[in-house]
């Protein structure tokens, strides 16, 4: 007879062996694909840590090493616990060319924000009508809701920023999401709702929350995760919560329906209206309107205001830049008014963002996609069913042979009338050729997609709300340009570092910038 301890221990050696010959199995069908930090079955796990606090630091050693080619990484993010991360443009290329049957998006999200636990498994599928709905309806109504969101903006910053006549200091992350998640939702789902404090702070919290549990469950052992998804997840009172402040508005919408047809001109503008048009009969409920626009949520107010506090560090530490955009802004305000199209013709305060962009970012791997069969690269490197492979984008925005003097901040990088010289063997200027019609002038501004810019991904997965973002933060930070003087701490002339946790990015969240009302 055993004694309980010789229980725990065979139990404890057999899941270690288990472990071991897993992970021989996985390794051997990537083996061919160098690795960055240990391959062994103890030294992987240590380099997933490292991934996990210092990520970008061995993406930049991988992009160094492996031109053109790929590497590995071991990572807690992805199922198998290897990342594949391929270098450069034309391996960019081939992922944007990759159809959904070999390369799939949504899973590499699925796993890393563990889903299945933090959304749970009834959640609408990533591929379901409300993706059309960003890249239809709700890009195409930007210019006819762009005055109300620029009256949003108004509005937060009055209250949430006020300017003063003295120096004052912010923290810049804490300051801008409620201003964004409110100025996002008044796009969403309008006035006065947007306005709510309590719903706008459950879905900034939703979003913070969850990616904590992600983390805390993507950490632990695989017995041990349903545990840590109940004691850490939030996402039924979340609901709940949304459903109390939606749900009537919903149910109005939905009468509407029923009483004027779908076809009803008086249904407002808004994104409970693109939802309800495009989903069948069974989907037209409170219930599933609230889990899109919580998706849409977590989708749309983090990246944004990561975005945002980029360029305002950029723009407190580059003093010598904000008389020219001022003078951009003020000229092209007094002739188009606060207009959609006027976001299009603020040439320098685009190229400004778009180098914030290449310089920081949310991600440093971008276009994560799991193999759903085994896929060949054009350079020959296979992706085995089962693994995640994605950009190095943060690595590749540093590129000399793409980027002179990638490690400058030249907001100027990206005008127009500089992309007209040749760039890396190809004339990237098409765009200013008729300056009268903003659609032309679009092409080589931040929206648009390039496989040697991936702040917003490539190819038919490429983020679909980049139109709104764009113009969301074009508006915010001509607002603060026209209405305040910044600057950093101590007069400091170099933005903060951010910090980076695995794949993803985002600024230091306790920096701070001074504020003070415009004097000049
Ligand atoms: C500056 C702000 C934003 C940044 C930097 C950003 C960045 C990204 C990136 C890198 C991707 C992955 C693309 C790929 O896999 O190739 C993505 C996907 C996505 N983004 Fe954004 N995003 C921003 C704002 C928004 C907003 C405002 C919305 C919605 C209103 C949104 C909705 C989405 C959705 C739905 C996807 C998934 C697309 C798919 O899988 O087909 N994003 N975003």
């Amino acid at each position: 007879m055993l004694s309980p301890a010789a229980y725990v221990g065979l139990a404890v050696a057999g899941w270690l062996s288990y472990q071991w010959y897993w992970f021989r199995q996985n390794l051997k069908k990537v083996s061919a694909i160098p690795t960055i930090g240990s391959d062994g079955f103890i030294g992987s796990y240590l380099s997933a840590w490292k991934y996990f606090v210092s990520g970008h630091k061995m993406i930049e050693e991988g992009y160094r090493k492996y031109p053109g080619g790929a590497f590995k990484v071991a990572t807690f993010e992805t199922p198998s616990r290897w990342l594949i991360i391929v270098v450069g443009p034309k391996l960019s290329d081939d992922i944007r060319k990759a159809s959904d049957d070999y390369l799939a998006s949504n899973e590499p999200t699925i796993d890393a924000l563990q889903m299945d636990y933090t959304f749970g498994t009834d959640r609408p599928h990533t591929a379901a009508h409300h993706m059309q709905m960003f890249s239809r309806p709700m890009t195409r109504n930007i210019a006819a809701r762009f005055p109300d969101v620029q009256d949003e903006v108004v509005n937060s910053f009055k209250e949430l920023l006020p300017a003063s006549e003295d120096w004052t200091s912010y923290t810049v992350m804490e300051t801008i999401l409620p201003i964004v998640t409110r100025t996002s939702n008044c796009f969403f789902v309008g006035l006065p709702l947007c306005r709510n404090r309590e719903y706008c702070l459950t879905l900034e919290q939703f979003a913070v929350r969850l990616m904590m549990s992600a983390y805390a469950i993507t950490l632990s052992p695989s017995f041990f995760r349903p545990i840590v998804a109940a004691l850490t997840t939030n996402v039924h009172t979340t609901q709940k919560k949304l459903r109390s402040f939606l749900g009537p508005i919903i149910q109005d919408r939905l009468r509407m329906y029923e009483d004027s047809g779908e076809d009803n001109e008086e249904k407002p503008n808004d994104m409970i209206t693109w939802l309800l048009d495009l989903a069948s009969e069974d989907l037209r409920t409170t219930e599933d309107v609230v889990a899109r626009l919580l998706i849409s949520n977590f989708a749309a107010i983090h990246t944004t205001t990561i975005s945002l506090s980029d360029v305002l560090f950029h723009l407190a530490a580059y003093q010598e830049y904000i008389e020219p955009l001022r003078s951009e802004i003020d000229s092209v305000i007094s002739t188009y008014g606060w207009s959609k199209e006027s976001m299009v013709r603020l040439h320098k305060l685009d190229s400004f963002m778009k180098e914030v962009g290449r310089m920081r970012g949310v991600n440093n791997v971008t276009s994560q996609r799991k193999a759903l069969r085994d896929f060949t690269f054009s350079n020959g490197v296979v992706v085995p069913k089962g693994f995640t492979v994605g950009i190095a984008s943060s690595a590749q925005h540093y590129d000399s042979t793409i980027y002179e003097e990638p490690e400058l901040f030249n907001p100027n990088r990206f005008l127009p009338e500089r992309l007209q010289e040749k760039h890396d063997g190809r004339n990237l200027a098409t765009s200013t050729e008729n300056d009268n019609d903003p659609s032309s002038q679009v092409k080589h501004q931040m929206v648009s997609l390039d496989t040697n810019y991936i702040l917003f991904g490539v190819g038919r997965h490429a983020c679909p709300g980049r139109f709104f973002a764009v113009n969301e933060l074009k508006g915010m930070a001509a607002y603060i340009l026209l209405n305040y003087d910044l600057k950093l701490p101590n007069d400091e002339k170099v933005p903060p570092p951010g910090q980076h946790f695995g794949s993803a990015r985002s600024p230091n969240p306790s920096a701070k910038i001074l504020f003070r009302k415009r004097r000049t």
